[in-house]
């Protein structure tokens, strides 16, 4: 039995040609920075190195911006930009100088790179070039597959949103709101209600509580983020949600729609299936950026075969015993 993408589960099996943009294909330096979710990472970046056979054709593009203040000045306030570099964030890394012209100019995006490529700092970018902190609506909704990159993103976000020393006191500052599970949510409904931040960070579990409650409103919303898509299309019960998140909750005319992972198996068929099914405007353009360089002479690939329940404790057992860039293992109650 060979393995199947989780997104093909969900999407009839024909693909048709559509025109997307491709970017070059480039290495960068960048790593994932290890952390509570560094086991979500690895069977990210396993299911991203699996998926190496998808990588799109690469067109080149010319373009001389060497500054990530220069791609995004005249879009993004003068604080966040004076943030973003106090933090560290001054030259693009490959994902940020392809995405961002195609974000920018308003089209809906499928981001495509590996981990730790720093995706999410495209996405924030885009979001506060467009949100309007004088209006009291949730103007952007990032959704996540887990808390712990719930928090991450929050944190991102606010660290660039916080209002400038020099801000004006009647200025409203960039709200950023994090819904994730194991909450008790009573905290951010009550905030909700009082005035609705300006953007918010959300598992989907928690955010269908709220949306289906009434309490959380989506009708000024401009950008709409799925972060880890791949994941996201793994359960039956997320995959209905996300659609009536992506067609009936909101319309994808009046916002812009992207798309992050660091692997979208078939992303031809995704693409297409993405303007199918009215997810997104039908100009919407896959962007990837993939590294060139080669997999580690040392790297390793297991294959333990134990129960299914016994599945994730392996896995966790096995990452302990080896350090954590050498290995890719695969775990299974069999291996065809
Ligand atoms: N332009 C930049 N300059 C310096 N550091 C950056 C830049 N962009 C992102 N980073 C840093 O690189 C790291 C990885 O970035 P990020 O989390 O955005 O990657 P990602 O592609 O979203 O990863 P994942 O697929 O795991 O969500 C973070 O520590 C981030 O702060």
């Amino acid at each position: 039995m060979s393995s199947v993408p989780a997104i093909q589960l969900c999407y009839p099996s024909w693909v048709s040609p559509v025109s997307f943009t491709g970017v070059r294909l480039r290495s960068h330096n960048f790593c994932s920075v290890p952390g509570p979710s560094s086991c979500r990472r690895k069977m990210s970046s396993l299911r991203s190195s699996m998926a190496s056979s998808l990588v799109t054709e690469p067109v080149e593009v010319e373009n001389g911006v060497e500054k990530l203040r220069d791609l995004c000045s005249g879009r993004v306030p003068e604080h966040v930009l004076c943030r973003m570099e106090e933090v560290g964030f001054v030259s693009p890394t490959d994902i940020q100088r392809e995405a961002l012209p195609v974000l920018f100019s308003g089209k809906d995006c499928i981001l495509h790179a590996q981990t730790g490529s720093g995706k999410t700092l495209t996405y924030l970018l885009l979001i506060l070039s467009v949100v309007n902190t004088q209006r009291s609506a949730i103007q952007a909704l990032i959704v996540v597959p887990t808390r712990e990159l719930g928090m991450q993103v929050s944190k991102v976000a606010r660290v660039l949103a916080a209002k400038p020393s020099t801000a004006e006191l009647e200025q409203k500052p960039c709200t950023v709101m994090a819904l994730l599970d194991g909450g008790l949510l009573s905290r951010q409904k009550s905030w909700i209600k009082a005035e609705p931040p300006t953007i918010v960070v959300a598992t989907l579990d928690s955010l269908c509580q709220m949306i289906e409650k009434h309490i959380l409103k989506l009708d000024m919303m401009k950008v709409l983020v799925v972060d880890e898509v791949d994941f996201m299309f793994n359960s039956s019960k997320h995959v209905s949600f996300l659609r009536k998140l992506l067609t009936s909750y909101s319309s994808k005319n009046s916002r812009q729609t992207i798309f992050a992972s660091a692997s979208v198996p078939q992303h031809k068929r995704f693409l297409y299936d993405c303007i199918q099914q009215k997810w997104t405007k039908s100009d919407a353009v896959h962007v990837h950026v993939s590294s060139v360089q080669p997999l580690p002479s040392t790297l390793q690939h297991k294959y333990v075969i134990c129960k299914k329940s016994e599945r994730h404790e392996t896995l966790l057992r096995l990452l302990q015993l080896d350090s954590p860039d050498s290995c890719i293992v695969f775990v299974g109650e069999q291996v065809c």
